[in-house]
């Protein structure tokens, strides 16, 4: 079998004195779309952080296309080719958009044609380049977030929360903007409560609780099964 995008195995991250991950294993296979889910407070956003290496794991191995990169300092991930969108969006209030996206661009400038694809996906950012990011709406923000991650061509994408508190013409927009990346090939790791958008979009599941991943299998098996979904979530969300 190929060697998968991602594969985290036994990941253990503390912050400060919490022992917060206590041995996560999960796998990102290539092209695809792993949906990390489950109860607030259970360790997802950490995940992506180790994975980034914002924490550093103290134990196991976070392998990206077969390469250990748990050591590695996170601009070099970001080279290697990971876009991370963090769930406070992490964009620059106070810069332009086009002043947000040049800086994303770690290994050159924006090319155009790239560009053209982002503003393709995301209107509004065409139509206010040269306003700062602070005066965006919060939708247009968090399309500002995944189009940094889309600066430049990425083997594997981390993305926390996209859709959360948007509306829902917006949740729609941004599925939609996924749903392309995905189908150019990209591979990614996506923490999402919205179970509609994690149904359409995930073609696997992981299951965090507790500080570790409780069940991995295809997602519409999970959204197919509310007994499963309660016993591992603790709520059905069939037809969600
Ligand atoms: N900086 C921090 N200092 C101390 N504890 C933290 C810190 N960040 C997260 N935690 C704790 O780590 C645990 C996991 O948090 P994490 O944000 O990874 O969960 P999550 O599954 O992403 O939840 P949510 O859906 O609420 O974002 C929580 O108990 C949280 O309180």
């Amino acid at each position: 079998m190929a060697e998968p995008m991602l594969r985290l195995d036994g990941v253990q991250t503390d912050i400060g004195r919490y022992h917060i991950l206590s041995g996560v294993d999960l796998e990102v296979p290539r092209g695809e779309v792993t949906m990390l889910l489950g109860r607030n407070g259970v360790g997802k956003t950490t995940t992506l952080r180790t994975i980034m290496g914002h924490w550093r794991a103290k134990a196991g191995r976070v392998l990206f296309d077969g390469q250990d990169i748990a050591k590695v300092p996170t601009p070099a991930i970001a080279r290697m080719g990971v876009g991370f969108v963090p769930e406070d969006m992490g964009i620059f209030s106070d810069l332009t958009v086009e002043e947000n996206m040049t800086l994303a661009a770690v290994s050159g400038p924006l090319a155009p044609a790239r560009r053209d694809r982002i503003f393709a996906a995301f209107p509004p950012l065409a139509a206010f380049w040269r306003a700062p990011a602070g005066t965006l709406s919060g939708g247009q923000k968090q399309m500002l977030s995944i189009a940094r991650a889309m600066a430049e061509e990425r083997r594997l994408y981390l993305i926390d929360e996209p859709t959360k508190g948007l509306a829902p013409a917006i949740v729609s927009t941004m599925a939609q903007a996924l749903r392309e990346l995905k189908a150019e090939g990209a591979s990614m790791l996506l923490v999402e409560q919205n179970f509609a958008v994690a149904r359409a979009l995930g073609d696997r599941a992981a299951v965090m609780e507790g500080g570790r991943v409780i069940w991995t299998g295809a997602m519409a098996e999970l959204a197919n099964d509310a007994a499963l979904q309660e016993r591992l979530m603790g709520l059905s969300v069939e037809g969600a």
